[in-house]
């Protein structure tokens, strides 16, 4: 099989990657380049027209993708196929949102069903607490979860129920810890009773050790605090794909959420790790996020290559990795909500795209995953746009805003939303020697200043930026949004036959970690690693540096 830097369309691209010109003359020659480069689904609208891209570069983009197979490659994920080759395992998060009724085969057996089945679990579950039917050891209703896990069991429910504190029902305060130091626990204790909380457990494994660790203390304190075994009950729930595990934990059957193998972690919010989701915002609500995050299957598995938004979207980015040696790609959230969302997208992606070998196990031959980044606008543009718009690496960006407020105040939503086109307009034409002139004629500065500080104010511009509007941020925009973004981390991995769903590379971390840890707490010296995790041991040991 050719490899796929030696195609036809790859070698074509990267002729055309050498000879585009500037996006401000793609504007110039083309007033209708934002209908011909915009696309609307799912309640989201992206203008990916500050792109370096033409007809022709977009054609041959697509027609990399189709020479990839992308399409039969989708199908095959939506229908159960046992495409996460190193596990061996599907790779279903998509069957999680899909319709009741629908049928998706594992193994010859139809998994909506039992997805089903625990939403309802779920939707009693959130019942019994938010109205107060479930009560603790003393009698008293649940007032605060504690929700304990890590990656994707963490990051999913902690940055939707951030990004939709706008549905929160008021009835829960929920509290998120996930690291190993203490204090992220610690913290957390000191904000609840243990009489009216209750602390879930997510752990796909019911093998992690931060949340293993933090779990057995936070049942340490609650037992500290007066509390018994047999009132555990009543005060612990587990979301786990390892039911045994949880038993033998002590987290009574009945509180016991099943996840399955073929959701991945950073996958996984549309599961039962999505419980505090549903407990801050009430069923219909989290309803709701998985029918947005289904109209983009939808919109995903039907649409045209040319007319599919992750296509598109994943189509750029192996366009700028590949072609423009793009190391990193950032994530502007123009939208206090979605602050985290950044974060959530970086695990996401570079969990599944941080990878160097394909299917088959060759070395790539080219970039894959680039470095995810971001934070919320406009806080990025007084920290690191000075680096995407004067800086020497090409960092492109996505731009995301709402265009409605939840919290409408005077000309605050107006400035927002300057601030966020204005960046992508600065971006995509930055500023010429003579523009940086001109603004200087009326200085009093001699000439040579002027000549040197307008040296020093030019903008290279040709900087691509897609920008992602939504009329509101709901439930329903929100799954979309995420959803799209699964499917455009779906895409590259599919041009770069890479295998999207493992993550082997946590593993040997983890192992000498817990080698280290057997050392931390030797009897002797560490003398047998290497010279400087010898002594990093010895310094821990001894307490000071
Ligand atoms: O849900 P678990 O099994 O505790 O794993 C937590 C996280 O650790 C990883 O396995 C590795 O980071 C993630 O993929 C996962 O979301």
């Amino acid at each position: 099989m050719t490899r796929l830097t030696q195609t036809t369309q790859w070698q074509e691209l990267k002729e055309y990657s050498n000879n585009l010109p500037h996006m401000r003359e793609l504007f110039a020659t083309d007033s209708a380049r934002f209908d011909k480069m915009s696309l609307k689904a799912c309640g989201l609208l992206l203008d990916y027209s500050k792109n370096r891209v033409n007809d022709d570069v977009l054609g041959k983009l697509f027609s990399l993708a189709r020479g990839c197979e992308l399409e039969s490659r989708i199908r095959a994920m939506f229908a159960g196929d046992i495409i996460n080759n190193t596990e061996k395992r599907a790779v279903l998060h998509t069957a999680l949102r899909a319709p009741a009724g629908s049928v998706v085969n594992v193994d010859g057996v139809n998994v909506v069903p039992e997805v089903q089945a625990t939403l309802a679990k779920i939707e009693a579950f959130v019942d019994s607490i938010t109205s107060g039917k479930w009560r603790g050891y003393t009698g008293k209703a649940i007032t605060d979860i504690v929700s304990i896990g890590i990656g994707g069991s963490f990051l999913g429910p902690k940055i939707v129920t951030q990004a939709l504190r706008p549905y929160a029902n008021g009835k829960l305060k929920c509290h998120f810890v996930a690291n190993v130091d203490a204090t992220s626990l610690v913290e957390k204790l000191k904000l609840v009773d243990p009489e009216t909380t209750l602390f879930l457990m997510s752990s796909k494994s019911f093998g992690t050790q931060e949340t293993l660790t933090n779990t057995l203390s936070a049942r340490d304190w609650f037992l500290s605090t007066g509390a018994t075994q047999a009132d555990v009950a009543k005060h612990f729930a587990a979301v786990t794909s390892n039911v045994a595990k949880a038993t033998d934990f002590g987290i009574d059957a009945e509180n016991i959420f099943p996840m399955w193998d073929w959701v991945g972690g950073r996958y996984s919010l549309w599961s039962a790790i999505g419980l505090p989701i549903a407990l801050m915002v009430g069923m219909d609500n989290y309803r709701a996020l998985l029918a947005g995050a289904r109209a983009m299957d939808e919109h995903f598995t039907s649409a045209p290559l040319e007319q599919n938004m992750p296509v598109i979207m994943g189509m750029l980015s192996v366009w700028y990795s590949n072609f423009f040696n793009a190391q990193s790609h950032v994530v502007l959230t123009y939208d206090h909500y979605l602050r985290g969302l950044p974060a959530y997208f970086q695990q996401l992606d570079m969990e599944s795209n941080g990878k160097s070998v394909t299917l088959g196990g060759e070395t790539v031959d080219h970039a894959t995953g680039p470095v995810i980044w971001g934070g919320e606008g406009t806080n990025g543009q007084h920290a690191y746009h000075q680096l995407l718009h004067q800086g020497t690496a090409l960092i492109p960006a996505d731009f995301i805003m709402p265009l409605q407020s939840h919290n409408p105040l005077g000309e605050h939503h107006a400035q927002l939303a300057s601030n966020c086109f204005g960046q992508t307009q600065a971006l995509m034409q930055g500023r010429t020697f003579e523009e940086a002139l001109a603004e200087l004629a009326s200085s009093k500065l001699s000439d040579a200043e002027k000549q040197l500080i307008a040296r020093h104010k030019v903008m290279d511009g040709n900087k691509p930026s897609n920008t992602l509007l939504m009329d509101k941020l709901t439930p329903a925009t929100l799954g979309a949004l995420i959803a799209l973004y699964e499917h455009r981390t779906f895409v590259q991995g599919i041009i770069w036959d890479i295998n999207s769903f493992d993550q082997w590379g946590v593993e040997l971390g983890k192992t000498l970690g817990n080698d280290v840890l057997a050392r931390l707490g030797a009897a002797k010296e560490a003398t047998e690693l290497d010279a400087s995790s010898n002594a990093l041991i010895n310094l821990f040991r001894q307490g000071h540096i």
